[in-house]
């Protein structure tokens, strides 16, 4: 038996990568019976065949963390990508998807796009003043690749974002080798129009390992990984200075009295969106029960 990484997973084929080469596998029954369905970045025991047919996935190696969109595991850290241009990027898909990744222990890295068309100094700000290391930058005219680039060298990123903000074409603009094809923002307006339709891991010259994954909508919400609601405020990292010293200590940040991070909030120390987004999926949170999240 072989080891290696999913590069890719499609139509119920799993190409493996075991370092020299990219086996074709498919998975074995067993995987369905114990109802784990592999993701891109998982680490697998494989069988390669020896006459060309697709060899088989054995098993999956214990993950580090797991996300079902994207549908990624052991990543890293991921690429969130925004852009204030068309499309214009709502601070709560950004949030969600960083709350996700906080719950997860996972780190975020903030990238407006398009910063040829629109500044991004808006979106920037935020993100920067919440803490995240946050760039601007251009897959058209290249500025701040740099900087991305020295951020995701050694590691193994996800990069993520609503349809049509240029996840595939920074990715092109990272490593022109990888030639990714990319799809005209009018043509993505609402689902299922997206140009990438699954997750791929790419090894980018730059020794990074990143995936391109498919563009989200405001439509997309995947209840089961949002944190119960009494977690939801770990997944903030800008709101950590202020926790604990609400007066109720079961408070919920959201209008109680005496609560420290509303304070924060009054006093410009927290920026208004990300705490909007927090009483959003709060609300949410609050809307699932318990037994529905398995
Ligand atoms: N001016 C400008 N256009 C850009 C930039 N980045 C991407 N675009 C354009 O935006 C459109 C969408 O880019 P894609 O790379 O396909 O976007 P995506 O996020 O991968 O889209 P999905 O796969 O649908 O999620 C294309 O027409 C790109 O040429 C940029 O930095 N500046
Ligand atoms: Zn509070």
């Amino acid at each position: 038996m072989a080891e290696g990484t999913i590069m890719k997973a499609l139509s119920g084929f799993y190409y493996v990568d075991d370092g020299a080469s990219v086996y074709t596998c498919r998975g074995r029954g067993r995987l369905r019976h114990i109802k784990m369905t592999p993701l891109v970045g998982d680490r697998v025991r494989f069988t390669p065949s020896l006459d060309g047919s697709p060899g088989t996935l054995d098993e999956i190696l214990p993950r580090r963390n797991e996300f079902f969109r994207p549908a990624v595991a052991n990543i890293d850290q991921l690429v969130i990508i925004a852009s204030e241009a068309v499309p214009v990027t709502d601070p709560f898909l950004i949030d969600r998807v960083a709350a996700i990744a906080q719950s997860r222990n996972c780190q975020c890295i903030i990238c407006i796009n398009k910063c040829d068309l629109a500044d991004g100094q808006k979106l920037a700000g935020i993100y920067h003043r919440a803490g995240f290391p946050t760039l601007r930058i251009s897959a058209e005219t290249g500025e701040g690749l740099e900087e991305l680039r020295s951020l995701i060298t050694g590691k193994v990123s996800a990069f993520t974002g609503n349809s049509g903000v240029g996840k595939s074409s920074v990715l092109n603009a990272l490593d022109p080798g990888i030639a990714l094809s990319t799809g005209d923002v009018s043509q993505k307006l609402g689902r299922g129009r997206h140009t990438t339709r699954h997750v791929e891991l790419y090894r980018l010259s730059c020794s990074a390992l990143a995936a391109d994954t498919p563009g989200f909508s405001s439509f997309d919400v995947d209840r089961m990984e949002l944190a119960r609601k009494e977690e939801l405020q770990y997944a903030f990292p800008d709101f950590a200075p202020y926790l604990g010293r609400c007066r109720f200590q079961d408070c919920a940040h959201v209008k109680e009295k005496g609560c420290a991070v509303l304070a924060a909030l009054k006093e410009g120390e927290i920026e208004p969106t990300r705490h909007q987004s927090y009483v959003r999926l709060y609300e949410q949170a609050k809307a699932i029960p318990d037994w529905e999240r398995g």
